[in-house]
């Protein structure tokens, strides 16, 4: 649904992007992840139609960006960083206002107003004027308006910034459900754990380049081949520390009075061995789990070229 192809933009002699290449499939929730100035804006606005290239292509389901800018245009809803909202309108004016723009006839025009209020939760808004919005509601209205031409492609630069905690679970829920309905999704973020439980695919980028890319659970395996094991214990845990310390394929232990994390370098087999070495000395656990390393340990490891 989205690709760039060796995509770059300079400002001036300033090479902003590099080359980046990427695909993102359909029904995706690709999470754009890097730190303030890496280049996530300026490789959006080129998606977003709103920046040419000084190098490469893109396109968007189908349009290529720069060929067929109109047809990109149709097919996303776009929300900026720095979103602005009209002062002395009212929330289903500002609505209807896109509405027009995309050229929805009047007829579907309230019906497609009311669904996208009430999927936003904005529906005892209706009537309010937007400037006396609190920021959590202008940035939903904001998402609100990026849906109300039904595109099959969203592009949204930080659309959790600046807002409270409970706003921003709210956003992740309201994600969630966009992709259930979907919607191929591009979502940029500095804050990694702001993306972690909500992306189906990552890419990281860093001074301009896109050092990698994939699927979530495929850029966590890259990361670490080691396995990190949570072990919480009912019994044995003086059993279990001296099985887990004679163990060849054991890296780094750390362990609390009732729970053991251990980074073992292994694969599937070896841990089922380990769980039934535990389980015949006669050592009872709650619960024994490979977990899954955080977005931060792939930020950290990445971005230190750990991985190539
Ligand atoms: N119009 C411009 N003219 C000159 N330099 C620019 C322009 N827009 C962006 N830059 C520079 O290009 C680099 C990438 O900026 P960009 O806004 O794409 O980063 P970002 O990853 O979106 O950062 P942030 O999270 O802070 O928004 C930065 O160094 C920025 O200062």
């Amino acid at each position: 649904m989205i690709t760039l192809n060796g995509f770059g933009k300079d400002y001036g002699d300033f090479m902003a992007v590099e080359s980046i290449d990427l695909h993102i499939g359909a029904g995706e929730t690709f999470g754009f992840i890097g730190p303030n100035g890496a280049g996530k804006s300026t490789t959006i606005r080129f998606l977003a139609t709103l920046l040419r290239a000084s190098r490469g292509s893109g396109s968007v389901a189908g349009c290529d960006v720069m060929g067929d800018p109109v047809g990109v245009r149709q097919a996303i809803g776009y929300m900026p960083d720095n979103f602005g909202v009209y002062d002395g309108m009212r929330v289903w004016e500002f609505l209807d206002f896109f509405a027009v723009a995309y050229r929805i006839g009047r007829t579907d025009r309230k019906q497609i107003i009311d669904n996208v209020l009430e999927l936003l939760d904005l529906g005892h808004k209706r009537n309010d004027f937007v400037n006396g919005l609190s920021r959590g509601m202008k940035q939903r209205l904001c998402l609100a308006k990026t849906l109300v031409h039904d595109p099959p492609v969203l592009i949204l630069d930080e659309p959790a910034s600046g807002l409270d905690p409970r706003a921003r679970i709210e956003v992740k829920a309201l994600l969630k459900e966009l992709r259930k309905m979907g919607k191929t999704i591009l979502i940029s973020s500095h804050i990694l754990t702001e993306l972690a439980d909500c992306c189906t695919s990552i890419g990281i980028i860093e001074r301009g380049q896109l050092l990698m890319s994939g699927p979530i659970e495929s850029v966590y395996r890259r990361i670490r081949r080691n396995r990190m094991v949570e072990i919480n214990f009912l019994s044995g845990l003086e059993a279990g520390l001296s099985i887990l310390r004679s163990s060849p394929l054991l890296r780094a232990l750390e362990h609390e009075p009732t729970r053991v994390v251990a980074e073992l370098e292994t694969d599937d087999e070896g841990l089922a061995d380990l769980l039934d070495e535990l389980i015949a000395a006669g050592v009872r656990m709650r619960s024994f789990h490979d977990r899954d390393p955080t977005l931060e340990d792939v930020f950290m490891t990445v971005t230190k070229g750990l991985v190539t």
